[in-house]
């Protein structure tokens, strides 16, 4: 398409946009009562209005029946994660028996790393992207301490080559089987929290079974933002937050992959009753036997509360269409690039330096953009004029336009805005 740099182009594309009614759905925060341009769903997403909703029916069925909520009625706590398996699993190209919603990501990180990451002989080291979120290198460096080796042993980082900003799939690839009698585990995000950068997991899977390795991903950034085919892809494990683009609540409940052919396994695993077989798990027997699928690696409680925020974004999303989000968010994104580009052109020089990828398949909902000068000082004019992306240090401003609320006469407003 051909984008135009002004007000009414602007209008018109969110005129003809299917999903504009959706906005509606969403609480967007307000300043001196008028409303906040949000672009910063890729840290948190919006409060759906159906959240409160089904938080006060949660609420009231325990107010009501108390204990008995675990157990009454067809909608019991006991099963209250099934309808959001069968929500979650499309968006993440899965069989709702490889997912289930459980603990925050973290978390979720650490115990799939228990199981995935079987350090044996001289295969012992994990591959991971330089500049992965701190959370995840954390991760990463306490499992290989806590199995006895060195970090600068047991872990591969693999950087963009001067002067590039991300990676190219080749590197990865090739990084793959340059190492590859050494590596047990390649963990990347599915996209770069910091560039934007969309990788390619498909090949990166593929690579890694090459050369006998477990294969999983932080899908943070890309659940719900890019379309993941995990089952196909033959991922091993993933895991995500629902905070971002699942709209989900600060600290909402996060998820997890495991693919079916890893359900006879006989994983190590940190296991607790909630991932017990469900007939049995009130039969406080002896000796832990996991529910088969997903859900055997869940731990503690159901969060109900949190868990019931989740349930109601995930069917607004489920209402807009999957692919109907790609869509909208593809030309988003595209439309947020043009007019960034338009500026550096007015300007005669590339003031502001987008380090996302340019192929709309390398990216989501997110262009990175580095200032040539005064970083910090325009994002906080941005804030001041009630524009909210965020910035991430050392030198980005990171912008996220999300299908479900944003319109194109917002991305228009923070060009005028930047220029
Ligand atoms: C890629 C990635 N991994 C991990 C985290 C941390 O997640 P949490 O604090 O929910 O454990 C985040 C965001 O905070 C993230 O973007
Ligand atoms: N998890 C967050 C938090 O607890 C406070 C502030 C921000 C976050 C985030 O999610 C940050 C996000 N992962 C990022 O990409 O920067």
């Amino acid at each position: 398409m051909i984008f135009e740099n002004n007000l009414h182009f602007a209008q018109q594309l969110d005129k003809q946009d299917i999903l504009a009614s959706f906005r509606s759905e969403f609480l967007i925060p307000e300043k001196n009562g008028e409303q906040l341009i949000y672009f910063c769903g890729n840290s948190l997403g919006l409060q759906p209005r159906t959240a409160v909703v089904e938080i006060t029916k949660q609420l009231a069925i325990w107010q009501n029946h108390a204990v008995e909520g675990w157990f009454d009625g067809d909608q019991n706590w006991l099963n209250y994660h099934d309808e959001i398996k069968e929500l979650l699993a499309p968006i993440v190209g899965a069989k709702p028996t490889e997912v289930t919603c459980m603990n925050s990501l973290t978390v979720n990180l650490h115990l799939l790393l228990t199981s995935f990451y079987q350090p044996k002989g001289k295969k012992i080291k994990i591959l991971m992207e330089g500049g992965a979120f701190p959370s995840d290198q954390y991760a990463i460096e306490s499992h290989v301490k806590t199995r006895g080796y060195e970090y600068q042993d047991a872990v591969i980082e693999i950087f963009p080559r001067d002067g590039e900003y991300t990676l190219r799939t080749e590197d990865i690839l090739s990084k793959i089987h340059q190492h590859k009698d050494e590596i047990a585990l390649v963990l990347l995000g599915g996209i770069n929290y910091y560039t934007g950068q969309f990788f390619d997991l498909q090949a990166i899977t593929k690579a890694g079974h090459e050369i006998g390795a477990m294969v999983g991903f932080d899908l943070a950034h890309a659940a719900g933002n890019v379309p993941v085919n995990l089952h196909d892809f033959d991922v091993d494990f993933a895991c995500w937050c629902s905070y971002k683009y699942m709209n989900s609540g600060p600290g909402g409940i996060a998820g997890i992959f495991v693919h079916e052919k890893h359900f006879k396994n006989d994983f190590n695993r940190l296991a607790g009753w909630w991932g017990y077989q469900l007939d049995k798990r009130f039969k406080m027997e002896k000796g832990f036997i996991p529910e088969s699928g997903a859900e055997g690696w869940q731990v503690s409680t159901s969060p109900i509360l949190l868990m019931a925020t989740h349930k109601a974004a995930l069917k607004v999303m489920n209402d807009a269409g999957f692919e109907n989000l790609r869509a909208k968010s593809i030309q988003l994104t595209a439309y947020l690039e043009f007019i960034i580009n338009e500026i550096n052109q007015e300007k005669g020089e590339e003031i502001f330096k987008i380090i996302t990828p340019k192929n709309p398949a390398e990216r989501g909902a997110q262009l990175s953009i580095i200032c040539k000068e005064n970083g910090k000082q325009t994002f906080d004019a941005l804030v001041e004029k009630n524009i909210i992306g965020d910035w991430r240090e050392p030198n980005v401003i990171r912008i996220s336009p999300i299908p479900l609320y944003n319109t194109f006469e917002e991305i228009y407003k923070l060009g005028q805005a930047l220029r």
